[in-house]
């Protein structure tokens, strides 16, 4: 397979086109391409690749024009800002432009960001820098006039915006009139208005009950649900903004710097992401970055990077601008965390439990950072629901330490020729029946651990991870030998491996076994939520294996807790109940824990504790619509501390069904079955609760 020069396989991505050597060919290939895919992904909020695509396609461009200079023209992408405004909007002018950002993919384009701006400045001392976030959502200018909101614009292709005030008036997170009393008699705010991640999931859910088309991520829905030509439509969607920047300012004088802009900003009721900082020279911009990697999951929104902006103003000013972005100002990515590739082949994965996972093996593809040649579809309804086939172009999603996964085919460039994946009858490794019960998505081996090597490696793996007994040392390398020469066979066996056993594996050095056996005899002192969670009793992860801890205090406790006692455990349904009373009813994990105390494990043990009585306990909610003041996340986890279970549909066994503004078919449901209907003030008087504070974030 042919590699284009950023090392991605040419035949899996739309970058095919003309050869490189024809550059002129090229160069003009790669514009149109551009422009078609800006087209649907600024004017239409509908985008057909992932932006890493996007940003290859872009770059090789570039280079292209740095080569031949004379290749650049006017309507170059690498030329210009965003989109044209959408004709059905009023145009807005911007009296001054709303530009991009250059972006830094590694440390040392940050190194030389910082180089830059010490030579554009002749300034031999550190430079004081303003970080923030790189929001993913879509640049907006608010203009007020004597404090009050007069007009809002997106940024549209930079000189000229779509007018969307009356959709912004929508938005509660921005204010129609600045809390203060001496306002500036022009003041252009411009920031970032996005969605949410969970008001994103819920938009996604109404989307999908009301038979419409989802989004693909919240950038797009933010950018679909505030160019709306109908407001209502807008009003419905729950947009939040972030201020970061400043257009026109008229009647006040301009703070000294970028950091004072955004205090000034905060004092006047503009939401401002807390998520800031000062710093000095390269080394604070790079510590920023990494402090936020490490906390970008936690954050209630999506972000692809942090973006560096010269502090002082008027240092700013005399770095000015390039062509479609400031010289003061940089976005630093993350790792683009969805790419493109192919689908050679899907094969199936056979778990700890049997369960059958559909994986596509792919084109080596780099994306969060490293290179994935597997994916997971999930399940068989899944491959079918996505239609994914052999052959196809898939974009492929790697998020954090999540397991990378399908997301989509691309539709136009499916090949004549793809093949649907099928379901084998029976399992890859042991030969066993495969089978499905008819209500359950997922197909497993019949074979169990005793017949299935791949079950039993699976479990031991388990058994050893880290969040289990951590036993270091122990590897899957370590562990597929261990069974596949029948030295062990469960997890009690590997108390009993001696270090002439060990020493005699492949790549095992004395050194080495003498580690392993050393952690063996670590793991031996644990906590009981930790065993628990290793003998991993099917649908008990590891926060049900810390409650059942805490609610027994004791091993013989649990071993002897009835269905019903263990229904009385926080989180706990009958679902998880039953898997743990069939688990423990089985002699053969019986024995194994018994040999496994036997050979030493060990972990404190207290009383089984007296919990309160739970109001809700054995009631089932289902919610629906938006609430006027808790998000739907806070509302389940209110039931749920009570003893409640949220489920995600109506049937003749829901208690009650929540339901808020735009309930859908669900509350219909309940009407027709009778169920109990509740709005947001009945549930907190059920609760003895009140509604919680405003949840958004002002400064
Ligand atoms: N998938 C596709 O087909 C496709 C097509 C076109 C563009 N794109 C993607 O769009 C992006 C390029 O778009 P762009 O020109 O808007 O650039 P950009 O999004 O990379 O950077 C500029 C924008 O960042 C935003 N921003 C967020 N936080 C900010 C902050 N704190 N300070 C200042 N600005 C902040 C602003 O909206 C600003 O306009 C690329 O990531 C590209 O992949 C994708
Ligand atoms: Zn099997």
């Amino acid at each position: 397979m042919q590699a284009d020069i950023f090392g991605a396989p040419a035949a899996a991505t739309p970058t095919s086109g003309p050869e490189a050597d024809h550059w002129q060919e090229r160069a003009a290939w790669l514009k149109s391409e551009l422009n078609r895919h800006s087209h649907a992904y600024y004017v239409l909020d509908n985008p057909s690749i992932p932006d890493a695509e996007y940003d290859r396609m872009f770059r090789e461009l570039v280079e292209l024009e740095l080569a031949h200079p004379d290749l650049v023209t006017s309507d170059s992408p690498t030329q210009r800002v965003g989109g044209k405004p959408l004709p059905q909007f009023e145009p807005a002018r911007h009296a001054l432009p709303m530009l991009s950002l250059n972006n830094a993919f590694g440390e040392e384009d940050v190194v030389s960001f910082d180089r830059r701006v010490h030579e554009g400045l002749q300034n031999g001392d550190d430079i004081t820098y303003s970080t923030e976030l790189k929001f993913d959502g879509l640049a907006i200018s608010v203009r007020y006039e004597n404090g009050y909101l007069v007009q809002a614009a997106t940024r549209g292709d930079g000189a000229t915006g779509e007018n969307v005030t009356a959709n912004i008036r929508t938005v509660r997170a921005v204010p129609l009139r600045l809390h203060t009393d001496t306002p500036p008699a022009v003041l252009e705010v411009r920031g970032e208005v996005l969605m949410f991640k969970a008001d994103f999931a819920r938009l996604n859910e109404r989307q999908r009950e009301a038979g419409q088309k989802e989004f693909v991520n919240p950038r797009n829905a933010a950018a679909g649900s505030l160019r709306q030509l109908d407001s209502k439509i807008t009003a419905q969607r729950t947009l939040r903004f972030f201020a970061y920047g400043i257009g026109v300012l008229e009647g006040a004088s301009m703070p000294a710097s970028h950091s004072a802009l955004l205090d000034w900003y905060a004092s006047m009721g503009l939401p401002v992401c807390r998520e800031r900082a000062v710093v000095h020279g390269a080394q604070g911009l790079l510590e920023f970055f990494h402090a936020i990697g490490d906390k970008r999951r936690g954050l209630a929104y999506d972000i692809d990077g942090v973006v560096y902006k010269v502090d002082r103003l008027e240092q700013q000013q005399k770095l000015g601008f390039v062509s479609r972005a400031p010289r003061f100002a940089i976005a630093h990515k993350f790792p683009a965390e969805e790419a493109m590739t192919v689908v050679q082949d899907i094969g199936v994965q056979v778990g700890r439990t049997g369960a059958i996972t559909p994986v596509a093996r792919l084109v080596p593809v780099f994306v969060g950072g490293v290179t994935v040649t597997n994916a997971t579809l999930h399940n068989e309804d899944e491959v079918n629901r996505k239609d994914i086939q052999i052959g196809d172009s898939v974009i492929v999603r790697r998020a954090g330490d999540v397991i990378p996964e399908v997301v989509a085919y691309v539709p136009e460039l499916r090949p004549d020729h793809v093949r649907r994946f099928v379901m084998p009858a029976s399992c890859p490794v042991c030969g066993s029946a495969i089978v499905r019960p008819e209500d359950e998505a997922i197909a497993r081996c019949s074979g169990g651990w005793i017949k299935c090597p791949a079950q039993r490696k699976g479990g031991l793996l388990h058994f050893v991870s880290r969040r289990a007994l951590d036993i270091e040392g122990l590897g899957e390398q370590l562990v597929e030998q261990l069974v596949d020469r029948h030295i062990i066979t469960t997890a009690a066996d590997l108390y009993k491996l001696g270090l002439t056993a060990l020493s005699e594996l492949d790549r095992m050095a004395e050194k080495s076994a003498q580690n392993v056996l050393k952690a063996l005899e670590k793991s031996k002192s644990t906590t009981l939520a930790r065993f628990i969670y290793a003998l991993g009793i099917r649908h008990v992860g590891e926060a049900t294996a810390k409650e059942l801890a805490r609610h027994f205090g004791n091993l013989d406790a649990l071993l002897g807790a009835s269905e019903e006692q263990l229904l009385e455990v926080a989180d706990i349904g009958p679902v998880v109940a039953r898997s743990i009373v069939s688990f423990l009813s089985d002699p053969l994990n019986t024995e194994l824990i018994e040999q496994l105390r036997a050979a030493g494990l060990h972990w404190p043990e207290s009383e089984p504790m007296v919990e309160a009585p739970k109001p809700f306990a054995g009631k089932t909610f289902v919610l629906t619509g938006t609430l006027p003041n808790l998000t739907r996340d806070e509302a389940a986890a209110r039931i749920e501390a009570a003893g409640g279970k949220v489920a995600g549909s109506v049937s003749k066994k829901t208690s009650y069904v929540v339901a808020g503004e735009e309930a859908g078919s669900k509350l219909t449901k309940a009407q027709e079955l009778g169920v109990a209907i509740l709005d947001e003030p009945e549930l907190l008087d059920l609760l003895g609760q009140q509604p919680p504070d405003d949840a958004m974030t002002k400064d």
